[in-house]
């Protein structure tokens, strides 16, 4: 095409420098460049023969034309010759000078217009053309849209780069899907009205908000970036929209965010370099914000991340009883380490506690209030820590420890407590002196507490039985509440949402709970506690072996007998291993230096979890001299009475009882009787050397321990001494 331009240049000026005129030079060379201007910004018939392609029909559907006519990059000015080209339905003038396009009058039958990168001001100035369908009038110099309602086939229209100031007379071209008005200086979006917009790109004009896009129904792909966008607001509505970019704007805060959320088909989402950014846990805020998303400011968001984000803002119970339950454990190891020798008979055997959990207002408190007040001799309350202030009647030490939000803080740096959790807007905490404060009295903890209570519990050493108290009657559960006078109506409203909680974990997670009690009538509900209470402390009378048991029966164990024996008498590899280790753990005791008083009841320590490296420690201490610590002699007296009574068939005490069906459900040795077979199973005598050593060396620190104390049950009463590392004690 150049080269025709050339040579249409080249033949012009020889044909003037041959006939020499009498005007003046000057004259001549401007006269000579205007006809070489305006025959090089004029479209020639070479040039539209050049540019035309595709075969179709003309408008009498008789002869066979090209209807494709493309122009690009031509410099071209005047294009009037387009007229005589009524039949073109392609036309393509991307790329030169063209200010004029009313030839366009002229091709009716007009389907595809490309005039980008020209000139033009005027914008559609012209006939409407009723078959036009994509329209690029980009990188021109159109200051406004003028009516388009004639261009009713119109589903593309490209006004990017242009100098466009507001979006009007477009609301009449009802097949419009695609509008792009990039790059203009639009302050506010506005006509837009019922448009069938399937995309909708407004990027880099002067907007502050997304106001006037409420009505566009269809959209799926929103471009607003670059923009000065500070509020979305509106957004909300378009419920088919899947993209929506918004980078370079100035969203400042996540709760701007809230329009965004809402839109159930979004997952892709663009807040790049956005103030927004800037908040701590960003990206993880926004993908648990929309869960939805798979791409996040042009990443792809991945399964990690949404897992974090999840675990992040709105954890499983699991995921928060582990993290109370760390919290806890490391405050706790930070602290001077205390032995807790009343609490567990055994390390095997687990401190007996009976834990009810429901919804608030369920009456657990009360029954378990009750159970403690009437079988006073069994159970006692232990009493959790709270920061809500005490309902009328409630006494401090009581009902609860009542402390402010910054003592509980203390306790928690502490490391006082087992478990904590915030219920509405007060802080609950059960801590490890509550528990012990009702074994040192020989008797069963009784607990009450909310569902994270217990996941949280349930990662403590302790294997307390958990029995679910839950409303049926919704209706009456509100009416109870309401008739205390105690709760405010949100609160109300949180423990009735929270009562599918309790049936759902009940359901999901079988043996969760150990029994499931209705609330709905406070008296039958205490007669069931009761009952099954009971079948806990005796179900293993009722197991005991009749006195006179049937013939078959007789058999039957008869014939089981020899094979018992051979159990007992051959203890498998990991119950050697088992006991092996559970003597070395207490070896650990080696590590504490000062010992306050002799032991005088039967010492065992709890493997709290800041003894272990010192376990080991003293483990090897302990392997490289045979010498004992008196509290590890101590240990070792009470595991060989306890090993001694299983064989001569002592009765085991209440704490056993009550937890001989945990035993069948749990690995550990459960009851007093459970000790390790290699202790009790294989029926070895006892050293007796060893038991003479002890009393000996007691003797000798002047302590006045004889065998007797050493060896005194469990049973006899919980006298809980504190054996620390430094001097202080735990405060209860
Ligand atoms: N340490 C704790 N850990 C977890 N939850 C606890 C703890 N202590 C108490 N809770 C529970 O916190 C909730 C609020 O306690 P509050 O004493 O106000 O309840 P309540 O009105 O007495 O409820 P209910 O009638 O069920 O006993 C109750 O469900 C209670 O069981």
């Amino acid at each position: 095409m150049e080269d025709e331009l050339q040579e249409q240049q080249l033949m012009s000026i020889p044909e003037e420098s041959a006939e020499p005129s009498d005007q003046p030079e000057t004259l001549k060379t401007e006269e000579q460049e205007e006809i070489i201007e305006v025959e090089e910004g004029v479209l020639t018939e070479e040039m539209v023969s050049e540019g035309l392609s595709h075969l179709g029909l003309d408008l009498t559907g008789q002869h066979h034309v090209l209807c494709h006519l493309s122009l690009p990059n031509l410099s071209l000015i005047n294009i009037h010759l387009l007229c005589k080209y009524a039949h073109l339905v392609k036309l393509e003038l991307q790329h030169n000078n063209i200010e004029d396009i009313s030839c366009l009058n002229h091709i009716p039958h007009l389907i595809y217009l490309d005039v980008s990168h020209n000139e033009i001001s005027n914008f559609f100035q012209f006939q409407p053309l009723r078959y036009l369908q994509v329209a690029d009038f980009s990188h021109n110099r159109i200051p406004d849209i003028k009516d388009l309602a004639g261009f009713c086939c119109l589903r593309k229209l490209n006004l990017d780069y242009n100098c466009l100031s507001e979006v009007s007379d477009l609301k009449d071209c009802s097949m419009l899907t695609h509008l792009s008005l990039a790059y203009n200086k639009i302050t506010k979006i506005s006509n837009l009205g019922n448009l069938p917009l399937i995309d909708l790109c407004l990027r880099g004009n002067q907007l502050h908000c997304t106001e006037g896009l409420e009505k566009l129904q269809n959209i799926q792909v929103l471009d607003l970036s670059r923009n000065c966008i500070t509020s979305i607001s509106g957004i909300q509505n378009l419920r088919l929209l899947y993209l929506i970019d918004l980078e370079k704007n100035q969203i400042m805060e996540i709760e701007d965010l809230k329009y965004v959320i809402e839109l159930p088909m979004l997952t892709n989402l663009n807040l790049l370099d956005n103030p927004v950014q800037e908040h701590h846990n960003y990206r993880l805020t926004v993908i648990f914000l929309h869960q939805g998303l798979s791409v996040l400011d042009n990443k792809k968001v991945t399964v990690e991340e949404k897992v974090s984000s999840k675990n992040m803002f709105e954890p499983p119970m699991d995921i928060v009883a582990a993290k109370d339950h760390i919290m806890n454990m490391v405050h706790q190891m930070a602290q001077p380490q205390v032995l807790y020798q009343s609490t567990m008979p055994t390390p095997n055997t687990p401190y007996p506690m009976l834990v009810l959990t429901g919804p608030e207002g369920c009456r657990k408190g009360d029954l378990v209030r009750r159970l403690c007040r009437e079988f006073g001799e069994h159970f006692g309350v232990g009493i959790c820590h709270t920061t809500r202030p005490p309902y009328s009647g409630e006494k401090n030490g009581v009902d609860y420890h009542f402390v402010s939000e910054e003592e509980f803080q203390n306790l928690v740096v502490m490391g006082k407590f087992i478990l904590t959790m915030q219920y509405g807007s007060h802080l609950f905490g059960l801590t490890r002196g509550a528990i012990e404060e009702v074994a040192n009295h020989g008797v069963v903890c009784c607990l009450h507490m909310e569902l994270e209570g217990i996941f949280s519990l349930k990662k403590s050493c302790f294997k307390p039985r958990y029995i679910l108290l839950i409303p049926t009657a919704i209706e009456k559960f509100i009416i109870h509440m309401k008739s205390t006078n105690r709760y405010t109506k949100p609160q109300i409203d949180l423990a009735v949402q929270r009562v599918p909680l309790y049936s759902k974990t009940n359901e999901e997670r079988k043996g969760f709970f150990d029994n499931v009690i209705s609330s709905d009538n406070y008296d039958e509900a205490y007669r069931t506690l009761l009952e099954i209470v009971k079948v806990y402390m005796y179900a293993e009378e009722e197991e005991e072996p009749q006195e006179e048991p049937q013939e078959e029966e007789a058999k039957e164990k008869e014939e089981e007998k020899p094979r018992e024996e051979e159990e007992e008498e051959k203890p498998s590899e990991e119950e050697v291993e088992e006991e092996k280790s559970s003597i070395e753990s207490d070896s650990s005791l080696r590590d504490f230096e000062s010992v306050e008083e002799p032991a005088t009841t039967p010492v065992e320590s709890e493997s709290l979890p800041g003894t272990t490296v010192e376990a080991s420690s003293a483990k090897a201490q302990a392997d490289l001299s045979c010498q004992k610590t008196l509290i590890e002699l101590a240990s070792l007296r009470k595991r060989e009475e306890l090993a001694r009574e299983a064989i001569v068939g002592k009765k085991p005490g209440l704490h056993s009882h009550l937890f001989k069906q945990h035993t069948s459900e749990v690995s550990h040795a459960t009851s007093a009787l459970d000790v390790p077979a290699s202790l009790g199973g294989s029926v070895e005598p006892l050293d007796g050397t060893l038991l003479a050593q002890t009393t000996e060396m007691l003797k000798d620190c002047g302590m006045g321990l004889d065998s007797q104390s050493i060896l005194r049950p469990e049973s006899d009463g919980h006298k809980n001494r504190e054996v620390t590392k430094s001097t202080s004690p735990e405060t209860r």
